[in-house]
C-alpha cells in the first residue's frame, strides 16, 4: 500500500487555486473547528504560533479526517527539524526564510530518503506509515511530500528562478511582512514599492513554472495577487478572526474599544 495521494499538491501541480487559512492557536480543537470550514489548506505554524512538536502531532490528528491540507510551517529549515515533521506525519511543508537556491536544495535533500537525499529512516516506528501500516511508505513517501519555500528577503526574490530551477521544490510562498521589513517597510506591505516587488515576484515564478503563494490580510490584496496567477493564497488566522469577532461583539454591547479594528498587515 502506498502513501496516499496529496491531493494539494496535485492541485499545485495542475494549478487549481487554493485557499488557505494560518493556525496559530497551537489547538487541536480550533484546528479540528478550521478543519471542517472549506479552506483547501491550513498552515500549523510552528514559526510564529507556540507550537512544539506536541502540540502540531495533535493538530494533525485532529485534521486527519478533513478535506483540508495540512500544511507544517517548520521554525526553520533545518534537517533535524523536518525529518521529526515528516515523521509525526506532515506532508505537506512550508520552510521559512529561504534564501538561495542551496538552500532549497539542502530541504529537497532533507525530505528525500537516501540515496536521493538524506532524511534519516525511522519509518516503521513513524505515524508517517501509519507505524509501519504503510508497507512502502519509504519508497512512496517522497512523491507525496510537497515541499513550498518561502522567499522574503531581498536576496530570497533576487534568487527567485534559480530557487525555481531546483527540482523537488513545489512552489514558492512570498512572505510580505518579512519581506517588507527587509526592504525597510516594516509594518507596511501596502507601501507602492512593496507591492511592485510582489507582483512582478509572483509573474516572475509563474514564469519560472513554479506555483506562486501568499498570505495577506486584506482581500483586494489577495483577489489581486489570485488575477496575477498566484495558486495558493492564505487569507487569514485563527487567532486575527477570533480576536476580531470578539472585539466587534463586545462593541456591539458598548463593551470594549468602540473601533472594529482589523488584524495588522504583519
Ligand atoms: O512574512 C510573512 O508575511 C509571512 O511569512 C507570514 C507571517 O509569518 C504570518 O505570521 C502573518 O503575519
Amino acid at each position: 500500500m502506498p502513501a496516499p495521494k496529496n491531493l494539494f499538491k496535485q492541485a499545485l501541480v495542475a494549478r487549481n487555486r487554493q485557499i488557505g487559512l494560518w493556525l496559530n492557536m497551537a489547538e487541536a480543537l480550533p484546528a479540528e473547528i478550521a478543519g471542517q470550514t472549506g479552506f483547501d489548506w491550513l498552515v500549523i505554524d510552528g514559526e510564529h504560533g507556540p507550537n512544539d512538536l506536541r502540540s502540531i502531532l495533535a493538530q494533525l490528528q485532529a485534521l486527519a479526517t478533513s478535506p483540508s491540507e495540512a500544511v507544517v510551517r517548520p521554525p526553520i529549515g533545518e534537517t533535524w527539524v523536518i525529518k521529526q515533521l515528516l515523521d509525526i506525519g506532515a506532508r505537506t511543508l512550508l520552510v521559512p526564510m529561504v534564501d538561495s537556491p542551496e538552500q532549497a536544495r539542502e530541504l529537497v535533500s532533507a525530505v528525500r530518503y537516501p540515496p536521493e537525499g538524506k532524511r534519516g529512516l525511522g519509518a516503521a516506528v513513524a505515524r508517517a506509515s501509519a507505524f509501519s501500516t504503510i508497507a512502502d511508505y519509504a519508497d512512496t513517501a517522497a512523491d507525496e511530500i510537497c515541499l513550498l519555500v518561502q522567499a522574503e528577503t531581498r536576496m530570497a526574490i533576487d534568487n527567485i528562478e534559480a530557487i525555481a530551477a531546483i527540482e523537488g521544490v513545489d512552489g514558492i510562498f512570498i512572505g510580505p511582512a518579512d519581506l517588507s521589513a527587509d526592504m525597510g517597510y516594516r509594518g507596511r506591505i501596502e507601501a507602492p514599492e512593496v507591492q511592485e516587488v510582489i507582483e512582478k515576484a509572483i509573474r516572475r515564478i509563474v514564469a519560472a513554472g513554479k506555483p506562486a503563494g501568499i498570505l495577506t490580510f486584506n482581500e483586494e490584496l489577495n483577489r489581486r495577487y489570485l488575477d496575477l496567477g498566484a495558486t495558493f493564497v492564505a487569507v487569514g488566522a485563527d487567532v486575527t478572526e477570533f480576536s476580531t469577532a470578539l472585539r466587534s461583539l463586545a462593541g456591539r454591547y458598548g463593551r470594549g474599544s468602540a473601533e472594529a479594528r482589523g488584524p495588522a498587515s504583519y
